[in-house]
């Protein structure tokens, strides 16, 4: 699909949706219990549906109700006493057998890297696949240390990928600054199979707030992660994280997924560009780390306000800002936006990790920026945005990446002349109703095939 977005501000108010990342971990520990969990879930999305795919796979039945998802965990039996997962992850002889199953992934880095160290501490027996970027996506050095606890991979960076073998207990080593989806991964397959399990992240320790994301959802299960900040013997810090053998607990009621700061990022720097925008739904207590949009915004001197039912930002005139990015990744596609319309230059630094992602994302930044008539360039950590209070439009490809088609969408709205934007389809990864609250907050779109 492609789509031309005629310059008009956007103004109103749009409730968030549902966070993916919360629903990924929530779906795959209510799938992994005997037992039936409500979750309240307001939308979704092709990320969240590759999950649930992979969960039904592995034997959990999952419906779409008025409200969210019933997932029906995969060892239920009509029979069961709802508590006793542990005692049906012992003797459910499906969950251990040899016959293979075959878990689609689509896109999603999340999914991928969740399930490798699921399925491994179910012991079944997978191959996994998926689409786009995702087989060339990093995975060492989860692959070797899910080798050297008890499982077999076949070889990384191509599908089908093949992995059997049980998931042992024991010390994990993951550094920080490739993805904490490695440790979140390790975390929730802890809490399914009571494993004990210690988790040394070497320092930088980036995307941290995700782990924090991981440990929030298992501690909603009943299981509890430690965490400790430690010295090596020369003196190198590093964090350890320690699960016990514990047994999932069943929530008491239906759980809710909260609203999506990642998302949100989006219309909260299109707001600081033009009218007042106000957004709802979302959790000022949430764990997520990219709540730190509104001290980012903050920091280029747009206004934000706080109330406990929505968030309000407006514009001022802007200033560039010098934003690391290590905490909020997801975020440097709308602040490269934003940044273009400040007068100077904007520093978005600790980048690296960004060309891990669904594109090369410092590429994709700069090309469909520059494409749209910014001065902007980068090295192998920043992304340097030579703001001048505009932007000319013109015509970009997406990179087949949703932040990037959502990046530019808001930059289009904003410039002076009309932007045509190439597979701006690629939004269903995250965002499937992107441009029906582009065009509810009053912006231009016409839709145009090749
Ligand atoms: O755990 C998660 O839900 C995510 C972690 C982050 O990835 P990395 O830790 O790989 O940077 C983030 O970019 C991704 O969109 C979602
Ligand atoms: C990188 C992302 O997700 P994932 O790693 O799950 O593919 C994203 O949503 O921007």
């Amino acid at each position: 699909m492609n789509v031309v977005i005629q310059p008009h501000g956007l103004q109103g108010t749009v409730s968030a949706i549902a966070s993916k990342s919360m629903a990924h971990r929530l779906l795959i520990l209510a799938a992994s219990t005997s037992a039936i969990v409500d979750i309240n879930c307001s939308s979704t999305s092709d990320d969240i549906q590759a999950t649930i795919e992979c969960l039904e796979a592995l034997g959990a039945c999952i419906t779409r109700t008025t409200l969210g998802y019933r997932v029906r965990g995969m060892f239920f039996a009509s029979q069961s006493s709802l508590a006793d997962t542990k005692a049906a992850f012992t003797d459910n002889s499906s969950a251990t057998g040899d016959t293979p199953v075959i878990l689609n992934c689509g896109e999603s880095g999340s999914t991928l890297r969740f399930m490798l160290p699921v399925v491994a501490a179910l012991g079944k027996h997978a191959y996994l696949v998926g689409q786009g970027r995702l087989a060339t996506r990093p995975l060492e050095p989860l692959y070797s240390e899910l080798c050297a606890h008890g499982c077999f991979l076949s070889e990384q960076g191509a599908f089908p990928l093949e992995i059997k073998g049980k998931l042992s207990g024991g010390v994990f080593h993951i550094p920080g600054n490739v993805s904490s989806q490695y440790i979140s991964g390790l975390l929730l397959a802890a809490g399914i199979a009571h494993l004990h399990l210690e988790i040394i992240v070497s320092k930088p320790f980036e995307s941290k707030s995700y782990v924090k994301m991981t440990i929030d959802a298992l501690q909603q299960f009943g299981i509890n992660v430690a965490q400790t900040q430690e010295y090596d013997d020369q003196g190198q810090e590093f964090i350890r994280f320690s699960v016990d053998e514990q047994t999932l607990s069943l929530p008491r009621q239906s759980l809710t997924v909260e609203g999506d700061w990642s998302g949100a990022g989006f219309w909260l720097c299109a707001a600081a560009l033009g009218n007042p925008l106000r957004m709802s739904g979302l959790s000022l207590t949430s764990s997520q780390g990219d709540k730190a949009i509104l001290a980012c915004l903050a920091a280029f001197g747009a206004r934000t306000q706080k109330t406990a039912s929505y968030i309000e930002v407006g514009s001022k005139a802007l200033r560039p800002a010098t934003l690391p990015l290590d905490d909020i990744v997801d975020l440097a596609p709308p602040l490269a936006a934003l940044a273009c319309f400040a007068n100077g230059t904007t520093k978005l630094t600790h980048a690296s990790r960004l060309r891990l992602k669904e594109s090369d994302r410092i590429l994709s930044i700069t090309t469909t920026l520059q494409n749209m008539g910014a001065d902007i360039s980068s090295d192998a950590d920043t992304i340097y945005i030579h703001g001048h209070g505009m932007l000319t439009g013109g015509e970009v490809e997406c990179f087949r990446d949703h932040r990037i088609a959502m990046m530019a969408t808001i930059a289009a709205a904003y410039a002076q002349h009309p932007t045509t934007i190439r597979g701006a389809e690629c939004v269903r990864k995250s965002y499937p109703t992107f441009f029906e609250d582009f065009v509810h907050l009053g912006g231009y779109l016409e839709t145009k095939d090749d």
